[in-house]
């Protein structure tokens, strides 16, 4: 187990379940011990899920919640969480009082509402409590295309909206926005690249890679957030976690291309090895010009 001047370093999940063992809970799990990282887990709810379909979906009450936040928070405690489904309005606020008044830092939202199967994971009466309530307290918060949309409240389909997006979501709250790429589309199908855009607040950073062609996606925004929240509790800088996390995601797809479990959108192979910051991963700097953004230096973490 990875340690910090002698100590366990921990992580945890505030996620849903999801019985397929893709996305959720046990891909945060697998995620964490794949970092070498402790893990603890928070259950939102329990999804009857496999990679076809949510079937059904059971929410936890707010007070069992809260209870499993303390029983860990009071005992085992952690240098890093991430948030996953928080399925209601009532969770998010049992959520987000528990995270101020144990003082929680390195906080990673990943504001997941739908499942790639198409089935709602957050309540629409919801998505407002998470702006007032989660949002404030991100460190870093990590939406995919959609869920950007719904946060923004408009349409986002050129990169200089992805740029307003990104420093909308900042002036929310959370102090470094990503915006994944992978539901992009370039013509009339998927983008041939996957770009994720980083904002820190005052600078962007995008990291690129090639897109795999393949369906063995499920769980990659959970493994993704989790990964960066692994990264972050080792003490790894947020574009160091960043890039970890974006290196990982990759070679857990492309491990899963020749899967043969289930029959719809496939879960990624957690056991792959990591690779932290070994300039694996190509991104770009930007600079301000007349009035907008330019991209410039190369990067490689
Ligand atoms: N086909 C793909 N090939 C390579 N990387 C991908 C692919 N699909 C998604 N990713 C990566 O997986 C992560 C999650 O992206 P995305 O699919 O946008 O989020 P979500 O799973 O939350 O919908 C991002 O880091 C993105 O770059
Ligand atoms: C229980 C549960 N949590 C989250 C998700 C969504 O996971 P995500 O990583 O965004 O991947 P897809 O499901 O969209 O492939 C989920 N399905 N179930």
């Amino acid at each position: 187990m990875y340690l910090n001047n002698g100590s366990v370093v921990r992580a945890m999940t505030i996620a849903g379940s999801d019985s397929g063992g893709g996305a959720g809970i046990q891909a945060d799990l697998k995620t964490f011990a794949a970092f070498d990282v402790y893990g603890s887990s928070c259950i939102t709810a329990l999804t009857a899920q496999n990679t076809l379909d949510v079937l059904g979906i059971m929410e936890m009450t707010p007070e069992f919640v809260q209870l499993q936040l303390q029983s860990i928070l009071d005992d085992i405690g952690t240098h890093a969480l991430k948030t996953g489904m928080l399925s209601n309005e009532n969770i998010i606020h049992v959520v987000a009082q528990t995270l101020q008044q144990y003082k929680i830092t390195n906080i990673v939202v990943d504001p997941v509402m739908i499942s790639k199967s198409g089935k709602s994971l957050l309540s629409y009466s919801a998505i407002q409590a998470m702006k007032e309530q989660l949002l404030p307290l991100a460190d870093i918060l990590t939406p995919n295309l959609p869920e950007a949309e719904t946060l923004c409240g408009y349409p986002i389909t050129t990169f200089e909206q992805c740029l307003q997006a990104a420093q909308d979501l900042a002036s929310l709250g959370p102090r470094i926005v990503i915006i994944k790429g992978g539901h992009a589309n370039e013509g009339d199908g998927p983008s041939s690249h996957v770009v994720d855009l980083v904002f820190d607040g005052e600078n962007f950073t995008s990291f690129h890679s090639p897109r795999i062609p393949s369906h063995k996606t499920h769980g990659t925004g959970c493994t993704f957030s989790a990964a960066i929240t692994a990264g972050l509790a080792r003490g790894m800088n947020f574009l160091n976690a960043i890039a970890s996390a974006k290196s990982f995601v990759q070679d857990a797809i492309e491990a899963a291309t020749d899967w043969d479990v289930g029959n719809g959108y496939g879960p990624t192979n957690h056991s792959v090895a990591i690779r932290i910051a070994e300039g694996v991963v190509a991104g770009y700097s930007y600079i301000r010009k007349d009035g907008g953004w330019m991209r410039c230096e190369e990067i490689s973490v």
